[in-house]
C-alpha cells in the first residue's frame, strides 16, 4: 500500500492557513499555493539519489556529491494543478511538465478528460502528479490510470489537502503511488468538498467565482 506523508513544517502548516482562510484575495491565494508548493517539492525530492563526482576547490581536489540517477517530470492535473508548478519548478527546473486535463462532473462527481499532453520522454521519468485537492480520489486516480496506461511506472502524487476518502480510493487503485499532503482534512461533504478543505481550488487559483 502507498505511504503517506504529511508534510508538517511549521512554515507550511502556517501559509496553509492563510490558503483555507476565504478572506485571502486571489492574488495572495495564488503566492501562498506557490510558496507552499515550493516547500513541499523541498521535502518531496528528499529521496532523490545522489552520486559522488570530484570538484576542484580553489584550494583542493575533493569527493562531492550531485544528483543522478532518473530525471524529473511534473503532472499537473488541470486547471488547479497548475497553480503548484511553478512552486515546484523553482527547486527543480529541469523538470518537463505534462498536463492531464479533467474536470470533476458537478452530478456524478466523476472525472471527465478533456487533455492530455506529456513530455516525449516520458517514460524515463520519474513523475509527480500534482493537484492541490484530494476529495473522492477520482480525478488523481484517472491520472495516473492516464499516465500507467500510457506506459509510466515511476509516480508520486502531491496534494494540498487530502479527504481521508481520496486517500483510501488511491491506495485501493493504485498502491504503488506514494501520496505527499500538508493537511488530512475531516470527511466530504453531499457535493463532494473536502471539509474544511479550502473551496474550489480552481475558482479560488484563477478568480473565476
Ligand atoms: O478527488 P476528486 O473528487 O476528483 O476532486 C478533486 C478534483 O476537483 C478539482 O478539480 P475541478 O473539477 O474543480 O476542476 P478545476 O481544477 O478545473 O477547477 C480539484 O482540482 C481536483 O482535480
Ligand atoms: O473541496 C474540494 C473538492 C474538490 N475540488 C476542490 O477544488 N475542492
Ligand atoms: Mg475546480
Amino acid at each position: 500500500m502507498g505511504k503517506v506523508f504529511v508534510c508538517d513544517h511549521p512554515l507550511i502548516q502556517h501559509k496553509l492557513t492563510y490558503i483555507r482562510d476565504e478572506l485571502t484575495t486571489t492574488k495572495d491565494f495564488r503566492e501562498l499555493v506557490d510558496e507552499v508548493s515550493t516547500l513541499m517539492a523541498y521535502e518531496i525530492t528528499r529521496d532523490i539519489p545522489l552520486e559522488t563526482i570530484q570538484v576542484k576547490t580553489p584550494v583542493a581536489i575533493t569527493d562531492s556529491k550531485v544528483i543522478s540517477g532518473r530525471m524529473l517530470g511534473l503532472i499537473p492535473i488541470l486547471r488547479a494543478g497548475l497553480g503548484m508548478v511553478d512552486g515546484i519548478l523553482r527547486l527543480v527546473p529541469a523538470a518537463k511538465v505534462g498536463h492531464i486535463g479533467l474536470y470533476r462532473d458537478p452530478e456524478t462527481l466523476e472525472p471527465v478528460e478533456y487533455y492530455v499532453k506529456l513530455p516525449t520522454d516520458v517514460l524515463e521519468r520519474e513523475l509527480i502528479v500534482i493537484d492541490p485537492m484530494l476529495a473522492t480520489g477520482g480525478s488523481a486516480n484517472a491520472a495516473i490510470t492516464a499516465l500507467k496506461s500510457r506506459g509510466c511506472t515511476q509516480m508520486k502524487l502531491m496534494c494540498l489537502i487530502a479527504a481521508p476518502e481520496g486517500i483510501h480510493a488511491v491506495q485501493q487503485m493504485h498502491p504503488d503511488v506514494d501520496i505527499y499532503v500538508a493537511a488530512i482534512d475531516n470527511y466530504l461533504n453531499d457535493h463532494g468538498y473536502i471539509i474544511p478543505g479550502l473551496g474550489d481550488a480552481g475558482d479560488r487559483l484563477f478568480g473565476t467565482k
